[in-house]
């Protein structure tokens, strides 16, 4: 059996900004945003980028995008490397690639109509003419589920649910191959991030469509993802199956992000834990994550780990992997904090509540 093709393979990725500091900002420190990231999407498949604020996965989804420029490493689009792309092709190409904001309101232009705003990258882009972007425009409202009359209508019209749809259509109006959805239903009320994220499962299904789907929330990257990677200071950490990675972690990061949950418990809510602050400490030798882990040796100050396989498709950058505690049996917090968030919007609804 081959291998499904790939659609975007990452390779050594690394952005270091460059950041004032000191009196009169003289001081000029250097911020590895993201350090050596490698990853690849295969086509059809949805990889979750997880971690805590700060780990680097906005940054991230910005150079895929070439929104900014990699201080080095690879990004390949079907095979294409974009960064050898001269920018008048690096514009058609990033017709291939496109993004989902959190907050689909600043993204969109309060003073032109939703038509116009969906017709413009499919005209920008030398798809169709402006009669045939009508019709596709009509199309692609019905397909994220709104009345095609709504094209006449502007921004501050529609609730936010309704903005997020008409963002996800501007992203799927010029048939990409790729989504990178960053935090894209955050910002919405909880029924209505069960339908987006609906929605965006039946795009993926009907089109084969990749995405990388970034989110703090591992209850909605656990319904959604396929496979995730962990990013703990610019760096992957843990990678795999996200039914792998959540129920049988090995790496001590991902093992605590999954204990900060609030667990399904009645109660539990304050039972979370909070993970303790990053110091900043671990950014000269030895792994980033030594200050604060329960495994650390001597080693693991001095080297750092390099991301390899513990099982299929599964891979730590961790040197005691093998001795992280594994949750018991059926009992890893997302899976029961998501059944219990399944649970709560089933009983709103037969409550009678508008979902
Ligand atoms: N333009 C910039 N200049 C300097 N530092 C930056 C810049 N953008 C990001 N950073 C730093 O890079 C690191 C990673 O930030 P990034 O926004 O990618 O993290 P994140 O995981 O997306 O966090 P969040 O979930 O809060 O969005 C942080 O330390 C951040 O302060």
């Amino acid at each position: 059996m081959t291998a499904p093709a790939l659609t975007l393979d990452v390779k050594d990725l690394t952005k270091v900004f460059r950041v004032q500091g000191g009196l009169f900002g003289r001081n000029i420190r250097a911020v590895a945003a993201v350090n050596g990231v490698s990853f690849s999407v295969r086509r059809g498949e949805t990889l979750g980028l997880v971690g805590e604020s700060g780990s680097g996965k906005s940054t991230t989804a910005r150079l895929l995008l070439r929104l900014i420029e990699p201080t080095s490493g690879t990004i390949r689009l079907n095979g294409q490397d974009l960064s050898t792309l001269p920018p008048s092709e690096l514009r058609s190409r990033r017709g291939g690639m496109q993004m989902v904001f959190q907050d689909p309101f600043a993204s969109l232009n309060p003073r032109l109509s939703i038509g116009y705003q969906l017709a413009e990258p499919l005209i920008v882009h030398g798809i169709c003419g402006r009669d045939e972007a009508r019709i596709r425009v009509a199309a692609l409202l019905e397909r994220v589920g709104l009345n095609p009359r709504h094209a006449d209508s502007y921004p501050h019209q529609f609730s936010g649910g309704q903005r997020q749809r008409i963002a996800i259509a501007r992203a799927l109006a010029v048939e990409p191959d790729l989504v990178v959805a960053d935090e894209a239903v955050s910002a919405l009320d909880v029924s209505v991030r069960a339908q987006i994220l609906n929605l965006i499962a039946d795009i993926r299904a009907e089109s084969n469509l990749s995405i990388v789907f970034i989110s703090h929330d591992l209850g909605v990257v656990w319904q959604i993802v396929d496979r995730v990677a962990v990013m703990y200071r610019g760096r992957i950490v843990e990678m795999g199956p996200v039914k792998t990675v959540f129920g049988e972690p090995r790496h001590p990061y991902t093992r605590e992000l999954l204990e900060a949950m609030p667990l399904a418990r009645p109660g539990a809510r304050t039972a979370h834990r909070v993970l303790p602050p990053d110091d900043g400490a671990g950014s000269g030798t030895g792994c980033a994550f030594a200050a604060r882990c329960p495994l650390v040796t001597d080693h693991c100050r001095e080297a750092s780990p390099p991301l390899a396989d513990v099982g299929p498709d599964h891979a730590s950058a961790c040197f005691r992997a093998a001795e992280v505690t594994p949750f018991e049996p059926g009992v890893s917090p997302v899976p029961a904090a998501a059944q219990d968030r399944l649970r709560r919007l089933q009983d709103r609804f037969l409550a009678g509540e508008d979902a």
